[in-house]
């Protein structure tokens, strides 16, 4: 489906499915304002874009703060007109024991992943409400979103919070046309999850790989699931062809959580 004409913001572009959103967004004929804390990175992301003859503005933000997500939207309309698609992708992981984990590193991830999350929400629907389109919001949310792992509980929390948001804003902003929806990948062979290994092997004793390796097992289609795997969806959430559709967080995980 077309996405000619349209521009789309991907938080957390600068690696990982933040990059495959936003280089499958571009493919499918959107321009694309990436924003993300790392600056040279998304450089390389907006090099690969224009590549393909699609605009970019690289907005150096911190999703946690509400001004700064503002002022990304602010900058893609200046630069661009209307904004029509908005991926709240950025998140971080976390793997902590219940018993251990402390008050900082809660409000943290919460942050970043729940706040980042709601302020990406309010800074679009109000910006396509002040431009009278409809629009689309999509949000990174994860089959720990729908099933919370050990050592992952907190992360896991962040993620049904995103859930949660993702269903009262649908209710909320669809009078307006604006659509929210979420994907929930499952084992993305990003950097995130080389950390969570990394760590789970720290908390648990485990030898390095094995949860990785343990996680991977269970996935049904047998394979580890890669950035474009998830780009794909939210390119389909991005389209028109998802107009009758919002509330949602959909798996998209090779099988691994069944609901
Ligand atoms: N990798 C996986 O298996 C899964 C990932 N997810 C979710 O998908 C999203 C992307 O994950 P990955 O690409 O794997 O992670 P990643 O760690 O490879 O990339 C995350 C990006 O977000 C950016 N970021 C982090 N904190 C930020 C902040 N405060 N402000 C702006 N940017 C920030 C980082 O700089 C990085 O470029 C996250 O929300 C994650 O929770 C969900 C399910 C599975
Ligand atoms: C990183 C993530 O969302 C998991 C545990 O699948």
């Amino acid at each position: 489906m077309s996405l000619s004409g349209k521009t789309a913001i991907v938080t957390g572009a600068a690696q990982g499915i933040g990059r495959g959103i936003a280089l499958r967004l571009a493919q499918d004929g959107a321009d694309i304002v990436l924003t993300d804390l790392k600056k040279d990175k998304l450089d390389a992301v907006a090099a690969d874009i224009q590549a393909l003859g699609r605009k970019t503005l690289c907005v150096t933000a911190d999703v946690s703060q509400r001004d700064q997500v503002f002022s990304v939207l602010q900058q893609a309309s200046q630069a661009f007109g209307p904004v029509d698609i908005m991926v709240n992708n950025a998140g971080i992981a976390q793997v902590r024991s219940l018993l251990e984990v402390t008050p900082e590193e809660v409000e943290t991830i919460f942050r970043i992943n729940v706040q980042g999350t709601l302020w990406g929400i309010q800074a679009a629907a109000k910006t396509f409400k002040a431009q009278g389109t409809p629009g689309k919001i999509i949000n990174a949310c994860s089959i720990a979103g729908h099933e919370s792992f050990a050592f992952l509980g907190i992360y896991s929390a962040t993620k049904f919070a995103v859930r949660a948001l993702t269903q009262a804003a649908a209710k909320e902003l669809a009078s307006a046309g604006i659509t929210v929806n979420a994907y929930c990948p499952g084992v993305v062979g990003t950097d995130m999850w080389t950390e969570i290994d990394r760590r789970m092997a720290e908390e648990t004793g485990a030898p390095v790989g094995e949860t990785y390796k343990k996680y991977v097992e269970g996935i049904a289609l047998g394979r580890v699931e890669t950035p474009e795997d998830v780009a794909a969806f939210v390119a389909y959430l991005a389209s028109a062809d998802a107009n009758y559709m919002t509330g949602q967080s959909v798996m998209i995980d090779g099988g691994l959580v069944y609901r």
